[in-house]
């Protein structure tokens, strides 16, 4: 991508880091909120990344490095999507137009990039528990000045974890101020009763209002001891008094302040100068909107949550245009493959944490909204939810970012392979997913599936693969866990809708015959086994390619007959070169005492970072290139140790 030059607005131009933005008056803050806008809008149009969340935190990122000491005072982004505002005014400015590019900084706040960036994030739900470990730390140090603000979104307060972080600040006695920035959404709209309960609060707002007055009044106090006792001793009359139901976030002992217009960058900016003042853990409840100042972003939220590359000024997102058809993305072939199989099977359910629009499990919610859930950014309750419907003889299709599904290990284990349910897992995002960089990928579900009793792991290498998958997953005599990973992206069918076809469970399946050399792949990077061996053949090199389709079981008679007949074995996996397929090969070969040799293609034991998936394939070296490169070395290093042993 070719460098375009967008050059910030006057004020911007002037502004490195926080101490630059606090020199400025208040009048001068919201024309930097509108050169911040801007600024993002003409960034992202032409470099891509997240966009709708960016412009929703404008003027709270202004407001926050305003009155705040910051990186003295701690500020954590939940899920991170959202602080480009915050890259750019901490020093990031310069180097903005490699966001998310290879080698250049990350889309989310990472604690190697700068000092402002207290916690690595990607994951949601994490800043509530990671600036209350910061504030814990610094009452222990003795430091009762330092403030820790958690800035974390509606739909990421709808996980357990965020409520875990609350139940323990409110008993605290630390200076955390967590921010809720209620958008009423998540990618898609936000779910659930919390949801509910803060439109609720937000359309009642005396008993805030009072609160707030009261606090604002006693801030401005000398807060001894007895102003401070009396304060609680008011607000517990006045909660009596006023409330409809109780505040929830009062319940769990945090002082609720709100809900107000997170827009207004001077409300913002008294309302944290005053909550600066006011010690122990608080909440403050404010209301944005989601795309603000952007009429297309605003009007359709989901779809410019990370809308690609558009032209910004009629709002045309780019799209790739092609004169033939093309293969469908993968999360697409499980949306409308499993509506077609619900339409038959009545058993069928699908299940989401958050992600209807990113898994295309939409298709089904929108033709059975009685049978297809978004449960929030909730993924271990959607696993042990789909554990429990399974012991109804439901057939659940539990579709999870192969990232996210880290988040409900036990339940995995706990709730579903001990008491061997039979519930489906799409895993969606598996491998390496690009531009979301090293949060995001998938690099690890096949090392961490592997050793769960009672899983049935598999991998499509296609669409078809993909589509007799998930039809086998929901036969009668399928009575296990049955795990489908698939990448971001593409396949490589763009005629794929074939009639089904039950595939043999643990069965793998010859693609190419060869001499010498066997591949064994797994899953889409089997496409990349084919690049290679084309690119192989025209050097007179044949290797033989088989697609394993499952990891578990795996096909033990056909790996008998492969290391009987070739000397030389690849494994290829988008997937960790430890615990994977490589692994499992590896492992095989020492119990049956096989001695050929073997090289394991995937990923490194190290962080991979951000980048187009095909650069990542080549630095982790198993895109076509990587695996010919492989096969070449392995056959010359077979010469070598032929040659040397006729030397003898
Ligand atoms: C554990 C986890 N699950 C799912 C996601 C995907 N995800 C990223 S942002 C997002 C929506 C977050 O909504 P909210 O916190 O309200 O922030 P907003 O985008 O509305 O500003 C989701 C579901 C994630 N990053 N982490
Ligand atoms: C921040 C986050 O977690 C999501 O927005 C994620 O970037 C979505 O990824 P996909 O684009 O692969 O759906
Ligand atoms: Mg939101």
């Amino acid at each position: 991508m070719a460098n375009i030059e967008i050059q910030p607005g006057p004020l911007l131009s002037q502004i490195e880091y926080p101490d630059d933005l606090r020199k400025l008056s208040r009048e001068q803050l919201n024309i930097l909120c509108d050169e911040l806008r801007e600024y993002i809008i003409d960034m992202v149009s032409v470099y891509g990344g997240h966009f709708a969340a960016n412009l929703g935190v404008i003027e709270l990122t202004v407001a926050l490095h305003y009155v705040f000491q910051t990186p003295y005072d701690q500020l954590v982004w939940d899920v991170g999507h959202q602080a480009y505002a915050h890259k750019i005014l901490t020093g990031r400015r310069k180097v903005f137009h490699t966001n998310r590019r290879y080698g250049g900084i990350s889309g989310f706040p990472r604690r190697s990039e700068s000092i402002y960036d207290t916690f690595g994030v990607g994951h949601s739900s994490t800043s509530i528990s990671a600036a209350l470990g910061m504030a814990m730390a610094a009452k222990y140090a003795g430091d009762t000045q330092r403030q820790h603000i958690a800035v974390i979104g509606d739909g990421a307060m709808t996980a357990g974890l965020a409520f875990e972080a609350m139940n323990h600040a409110g008993v605290s006695d630390t200076n955390l101020l967590i921010i809720l920035n209620d958008n009423c959404m998540s990618i898609d709209p936000n779910v659930g009763a919390l949801k509910e309960y803060l439109t609720d609060i937000t359309t009642s707002p005396t008993y805030n209002k009072l609160r707030q007055d009261l606090w604002r009044l006693l801030g401005k106090l000398p807060m001894s001891d007895i102003s401070r006792e009396l304060a609680a001793k008011i607000e517990a009359g006045l909660k009596g008094l006023l409330t409809r139901s109780s505040n929830l976030f009062e319940a769990l002992g945090l002082r609720y302040f709100g809900p107000i217009d997170g827009h207004n960058v001077q409300k913002l900016v008294d309302t944290l100068t005053d909550l600066k003042q006011i010690p122990g853990p608080k909440l403050l409840h404010i209301i944005t909107v989601k795309g603000k100042g952007y009429a297309p972003a605003e009007k359709d939220q989901t779809k410019w949550h990370a809308p690609g590359l558009f032209d910004k000024v009629n709002g045309e997102i780019q799209k790739k245009i092609s004169p033939t058809p093309q293969p469908p993305k993968y999360q697409d072939v499980f949306g409308l493959t499993l509506l077609e199989l619900a339409e038959q099977n009545d058993k069928i359910i699908g299940i989401t944490p958050a992600m209807p629009s990113g898994s295309s499990l939409k298709f089904m919610m929108e033709k059975m909204p009685h049978r297809a859930f978004d449960v929030g950014i909730c993924e271990q309750h959607a696993v042990t939810l789909s554990a429990g419907m399974a012991t109804q003889g439901l057939k659940v299709y539990c579709t999870i970012y192969s990232s996210f599904m880290q988040r409900a290990y036990d339940q995995l284990i706990h709730d579903v392979a001990i008491q061997d349910l039979p519930v489906v897992f799409c895993l969606d995002r598996a491998g390496l997913v690009g531009e979301d960089g090293a949060t995001h990928h998938g690099a690890y579900d096949l090392a961490y599936l592997r050793p769960i009793p009672n899983l049935i792991i598999s991998a499509p290498m296609n669409e078809e693969e993909m589509r007799n998958l998930m039809y086998t997953a929901q036969l009668p005599h399928i009575t296990h866990p049955f795990v489908i990973r698939y990448p971001r992206g593409e396949g490589v069918m763009p005629d794929w809708r074939k009639p089904f076809r039950e595939v043999p469970i643990g069965k793998g399946r010859q693609i190419a015959e060869g001499k010498e050399v066997a591949i064994l792949s797994i899953g889409h990077a089997g496409n990349f086994v084919t690049e290679a061996s084309k690119m192989l053949l025209t050097e007179g090199i044949q290797p033989a390619h088989f697609d394993m389709r499952f990891l578990k079981p795996l096909d033990e008679e056909l790996l008998h007959q492969v290391l009987q007949q070739f000397p030389i074995i690849v494994t290829v996996e988008d997937g960790s070169r430890i615990g994977g397929l490589g692994s499992a090969v590896a492992e095989f070969m020492a119990l049956h005492g096989y001695h050929n040799q073997l090289r394991i293609l995937g990923i490194p034991d190290r962080v991979v970072e951000h980048g187009k998936p095909a650069e990542l394939h080549h630095e982790c070296g198993y895109d076509a290139e990587g695996i010919a490169a492989a096969v070449r070395s392995l056959l010359q290093e077979k010469v070598m140790v032929s040659t040397s042993g006729s030397n003898c």
